[in-house]
């Protein structure tokens, strides 16, 4: 069976007047909205002509919300709390939409009493009854008294009135550890709404963590797939509605953030098998990386084996390495990943369903027909089949001894702290790359965050910084880099020096601590530190890697060699290698 369900997103998730985000809403393909009231309040319509609006930009408004402490309270307050939700409902009926959210009550006049809250939640649903609409009764995290779904189930249960059901957020239910497969045992037509947030794990108090860190389903730790089955086995059939509260999205041009928030939804369902989708392309390696601009690559031990037909480009190889160096665009980043993905036709038709933009290409006569689409850091990905796209370039026959690079190890790209959330599930959904843990270090200029996204042969690492404030933190990009790799760092370290590579010193003190704090030997730290080569193991392996100095204007290059499983990316020698680029370049420009 697959339920056809509508979509729908609360007005919260998105930046700017109503208007801003109803318009980026019903762009993004949403069916329905969730209306908060502040943005009822703060709008200069009417909530007619709001409802005439949501109609003619193709949107139902599915809930009004939230409704705030209403239950288990003293007979003079009850009083005072009917008359607010009259008016609730006149706005509603105006509105055109039947359902109202009440969250559980945190004000400290509530009553710890299931039959009280029960018998004035059933007084409310009479007189909504009466007038056609519905309560959705919500279980907040931090509520006073009800703070858990099996809770609120058991009031609206003893409650009993057709017009009360409960509200299932799957914030207030998987922050708490509750299990969700008790949903099944609640019959879904009392499931009145579903709301869908994600979150990273983090060790705070619920409503903080709430209030500014939810994120769109598949961007967090928690699992949207198994909570969204329970309550679809359940028999709900109301909308999948996105209810995400979140800093960063607050700020972001909301459509951007419709669309990543679809993109979401879109990747939910087809974790649930609701869609026709073909299945995530497990990439099978990078078929290249291309950097933009100048690069010498013939000190890395690289050879320009091809001369692209039609375009500026120049292919240079090593072992399985293949860098495309373009002199058109931006100079000095990584401008473009090619990945090889066994059936290209139908990756580009699981982008287009995920809304990953596509990308124009000018293929010349005889070239290969590459689909490529555009990562939210602009980074063009190229979807390619087998070696095709090397036809697109005239051997240039020439050739030179390797250095010892065998492949592309990772790549590494930094994002703008708007896009990191963003990245992490494009990656995710569009390529099936499964994300790592996120990280988070002290880096000389600020806190860096980054996690890592692999799957098939492709690793990709995503860093941010947290924060950027004031002028002192340099004003030059982080640069992105294209890890390669060896089979012996050290060996690989020497010869490319001898070739004339300019590679990044490591200051003494590193190896001073090395020695301290593994159990390396002496000769082996010594020819660590002879070549500049950094350390890290976990327990499957060890990584040993060294760096450029800065290549082009945001590019360098690393060089790896994995022993054993290691499976990290010497995340904790980041710092070290910031301030030693920091020292290159200062010492570069002196
Ligand atoms: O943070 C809140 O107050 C709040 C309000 C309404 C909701 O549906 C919710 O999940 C949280
Ligand atoms: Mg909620």
């Amino acid at each position: 069976m697959r339920p056809d369900l509508r979509t729908a997103i609360a007005t919260v998730c998105l930046s700017g007047t109503l208007d801003d985000k109803l318009t980026a809403a019903a762009e993004a393909g949403f069916d329905g909205i969730e209306l908060f009231e502040n943005d009822l309040l703060a709008d200069r319509r009417g909530p007619a002509e709001i409802r005439q609006r949501c109609a003619d930009l193709g949107l139902s408004i599915d809930l009004y919300q939230p409704f705030r402490d209403f239950e288990a309270v003293p007979p003079d307050v009850l009083a005072a709390n009917l008359r607010r939700a009259e008016q609730k409902f006149d706005v509603m009926a105006e509105l055109g939409v039947d359902t109202v959210l009440v969250c559980s009550s945190v004000s400290p006049e509530a009553i710890d009493d299931d039959d009280l809250a029960a018998e004035q939640l059933h007084l409310l649903a009479t007189r909504a009854g009466e007038r056609g609409l519905r309560i959705a009764y919500e279980a907040l995290a931090w509520g006073r008294y009800v703070n858990g779904y099996e809770h609120a189930w058991r009031i609206v249960r003893r409650a009993g009135h057709p017009s009360l059901g409960v509200c299932l957020d799957s914030f207030h239910i998987l922050s708490k550890g509750d299990d969700p497969r008790a949903i099944r045992a609640i019959p879904g037509e009392k499931i009145f709404f579903l709301q869908l947030a994600d979150a990273p794990t983090l060790p705070m108090d619920v409503l903080p963590w709430s209030r500014h860190h939810r994120l769109f389903p598949g961007q967090g730790d928690f699992d949207l797939t198994t909570f969204t089955r329970d309550v679809l086995d359940a028999g709900y059939r109301g909308p999948l509605s996105l209810e995400v509260f979140n800093d960063v999205f607050r700020q972001s041009d909301p459509h951007r953030a419709a669309v990543d928030a679809m993109r979401s939804l879109v990747g939910l369902q087809d974790s649930l098998r609701l869609l026709d989708v073909p299945a995530a392309p497990v990439p099978t390696g990078y078929a290249f990386a291309e950097v933009v601009g100048e690069s010498d690559l013939a000190v890395l031990g690289f050879t320009r084996t091809g001369v692209h037909r039609s375009k500026p480009v120049e292919l240079w190889t090593q072992g399985e390495a293949r860098v495309l160096v373009n002199a058109e665009g931006e100079p000095g980043a990584i401008g473009a990943l090619g990945v090889s993905v066994p059936d290209p036709a139908a990756a580009a038709r699981r982008a287009k369903v995920l809304l990953a933009p596509p990308l124009a290409r000018k293929a010349g006569p005889g070239e290969a027909p590459l689909t490529a689409i555009a990562a939210p850091d602009g980074t063009e990905i190229f979807l390619c089949a087998d070696d095709d796209w090397l036809g697109d370039f005239v051997p240039t026959g020439e050739s030179a001894p390797e250095a010892g690079i065998t492949g592309i190890d990772h790549v590494a790209l930094t994002q703008p702290f708007d896009n990191f959330d963003e990245a992490g599930l494009f990656y995710r959904s569009v390529l099936g790359l499964e994300p790592g843990v996120t990280a988070e270090f002290a880096a000389p200029f600020g806190l860096v965050r980054g996690r890592g996204v692999s799957g098939g042969g492709v690793r990709l690492t995503l860093d941010c910084a947290l924060v950027r404030r004031g002028g002192w933190a340099p004003a030059v990009e982080e640069p992105q880099h294209i890890a390669f790799t060896c089979a012996d760092a050290v060996a690989c370290a020497e010869t490319l020096r001898q070739l004339g590579a300019r590679l990044l010193e490591i200051p003494g003190n590193y190896y001073d601590d090395l020695l301290a704090r593994t159990k390396l030997s002496a000769d082996r730290v010594d020819a660590l530190r002879q070549n500049s080569v950094l350390y890290d193991r976990d327990e499957f392996g060890e990584y040993l890697h060294f760096y450029t100095e800065l290549a082009g204007a945001r590019v360098f290059f690393e060089v790896v060699e994995r022993i054993g499983g290691y499976r990290g990316f010497g995340v904790v020698n980041a710092p070290v290698r910031m301030a030693a680029h920091h020292e290159a370049r200062r010492f570069a420009r002196a």
